[in-house]
């Protein structure tokens, strides 16, 4: 009897599509130990997958959710499918536990996301010189000054605060975004929503309503919401008065406001939960990915070097008057920056998307409406095949296997061997201003500081790195180096 009732169960808890089951160790294992394995070895069970059925997909149980991990050959035939059939919009949030931190409005809209492609990103030029004097006056107020000794600082706690202030430059305008409160206020936002995922994701759905409660990010985060309400909620009445003058100004709240094709695109409150949701998917991975650029360069000073030089011959050559296309064209950096994305990148895995019609894939893998998919981003990234020894860092590995392509998928592109954006349609909307912004930053701070860190008892350095958690791969706020300013530097003032 007991048999016959565990083998009934065991067939309605398992799938029929035979494809085979990574980190769940029979079907009615209760789905907290998928969750806690995959939080803390999510990058061991990735790996062991890979090397068991690369070229296959294979289902990976998250714990949150079963996902059909799919080889990098099927992503061209799904991107050719219509967006009714295949969207990102409700795996995307809940993911990022959107139900508990309020993302979740990414589940009803797009609006954002077209508005940063095809407003933002044209825009980028004219947002320049604010972004480049919002990045010059955060350097001189947060970076020490002190040529002779070292400062240990907390790298992440700082360059947050620069980052906040230019995305809030983006998302609300020049006019708000040198407001301190503002800037304090989108960065514990993304601090807040991303702490609450990392916490919650470990418990089981019925639990995190009551236990989010009993952490202080959420009551925090609420405290934000709330007053972040208030600002954009009042912004939002006040340019809604006279769009025509007041919405000209370069900014994501003006373009959603001038652009909305229903009632609700323009509504205060969604207004506020959608610029809430771009700190948090904006700030927190711009400026961990920053933190990576320099700890691995401070790593490896053979690199820095040849970086640091080509920042100093561009600086000459373009007589200090830096824009686009200077910062575009520093080769050597946009190498080094691909590499540390490759090691650390955000989130491993990438092309999540929920399947909403049926599909038939060239192999005959029938997926149903209501199921998720994905691929592992980090998979690839760490394929001998795709990168040559690619646990090896090489901060000119792209620069130098060819550089002619190099140039024409420079890091901003979606087209690299890796999908450090993501893939297709709903790629990151906002790579292109963290790859410009994330270069305004690095150039400054590469050519007027050095970067060490500290040893241990044995005398052997200790870099901060990205630890990982569940999928995403994002540099600890308490990390730490030790800073000083160069005296000898090319005097870069944006
Ligand atoms: C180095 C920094 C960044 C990295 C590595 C990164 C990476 C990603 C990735 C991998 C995705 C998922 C795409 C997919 O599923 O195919 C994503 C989504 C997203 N990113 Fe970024 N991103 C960065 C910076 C930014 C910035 C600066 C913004 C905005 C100001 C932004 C806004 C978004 C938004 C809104 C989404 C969700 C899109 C949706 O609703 O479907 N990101 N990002």
């Amino acid at each position: 009897m007991l048999f016959s009732i565990l083998w009934l169960s065991q067939s309605l808890f398992s799938y029929d599509d035979d494809l085979p089951i990574v980190n769940r160790n029979w079907a009615l294992e209760p789905r907290i130990f998928s969750r806690w394995r995959w939080a803390f070895g999510s990058e061991k069970i990735l790996d062991a997958a890979y090397s068991k059925y690369k070229g296959r997909p294979y289902r990976l149980a998250r714990g949150d959710v079963d996902i059909v991990i799919l080889p990098d050959e099927f992503i061209g035939e799904l991107n050719k499918m219509p967006q009714s059939a295949i969207t990102s919009r409700k795996i995307l949030s809940s993911s990022m536990t959107g139900y508990l931190n309020g993302m979740n409005v990414l589940d009803k809209t797009h609006h954002h996301f077209r508005m940063l492609l095809t407003r933002g990103t044209p825009a980028l030029p004219e947002l320049l010189p604010s972004i480049m004097s919002r990045v010059q006056s955060a350097t001189k107020n947060i970076f020490p000054h002190d040529t002779h000794s070292w400062t240990e600082v907390r790298l992440m706690t700082q360059i947050v605060r620069s980052i906040g202030q230019v995305v809030t430059l983006v998302t609300l305008g020049s006019s708000m975004c040198d407001n301190p409160e503002l800037i304090r206020l989108s960065c514990e936002h993304s601090t807040n929503a991303f702490a609450i995922t990392f916490l919650m994701r470990l418990a089981p759905r019925f639990l995190q309503p009551i236990l989010v409660w009993l952490t202080p990010f959420k009551w925090r985060l609420e405290r934000g919401w709330k007053r972040l309400e208030d600002i954009v909620v009042s912004e939002t009445q006040y340019r809604k008065q006279d769009p025509a003058t007041r919405c000209k100004n370069p900014d994501l709240l003006s373009w959603m406001i001038a652009e909305a094709k229903t009632k609700e695109e323009a509504d205060g409150c969604t207004l506020t939960r959608i610029i809430g949701s771009v700190f948090a998917a904006g700030i927190w991975s711009t400026a961990a990915f920053i933190a990576g650029v320099l700890t691995d360069l401070a790593a490896h000073p053979h690199f820095l070097t040849e970086i640091r030089q080509e920042i100093r011959d561009k600086h000459e050559r373009i007589g200090g008057n830096w824009d686009a296309l200077a910062f575009n064209s520093l080769d050597k950096l946009d190498s080094a920056m691909k590499e540390t994305v490759r090691f650390a990148p955000g989130t491993m895995l990438v092309y999540s998307r929920n399947i909403e019609e049926p599909i038939t894939l060239s192999n005959g893998l029938q997926l149903q409406p209501g199921q998720t998919i994905s691929t592992s981003g980090r998979s690839r990234a760490m394929d001998a095949s795709v990168f040559c020894s690619p646990r090896q860092y090489d901060a000119l590995r792209s620069y130098n296997e060819d550089l002619q392509k190099h140039r024409t998928q420079p890091f901003r592109s979606i087209e690299g061997k890796d999908h450090r954006w993501g893939v297709g349609r709903w790629a990151c909307p906002g790579r292109n201003l963290a790859s410009l912004l994330s270069k305004v930053v690095l150039v400054k701070l590469l050519d007027e500081y050095d970067f060490a860190f500290k040893t241990d008892k044995n005398g052997a350095m200790k870099q901060p790195k990205a630890p990982i958690m569940h999928e995403f791969v994002l540099m600890s706020p308490k990390a730490t180096v030790l800073v000083r300013r160069r005296e000898q530097n090319s005097g870069i003032f944006y």
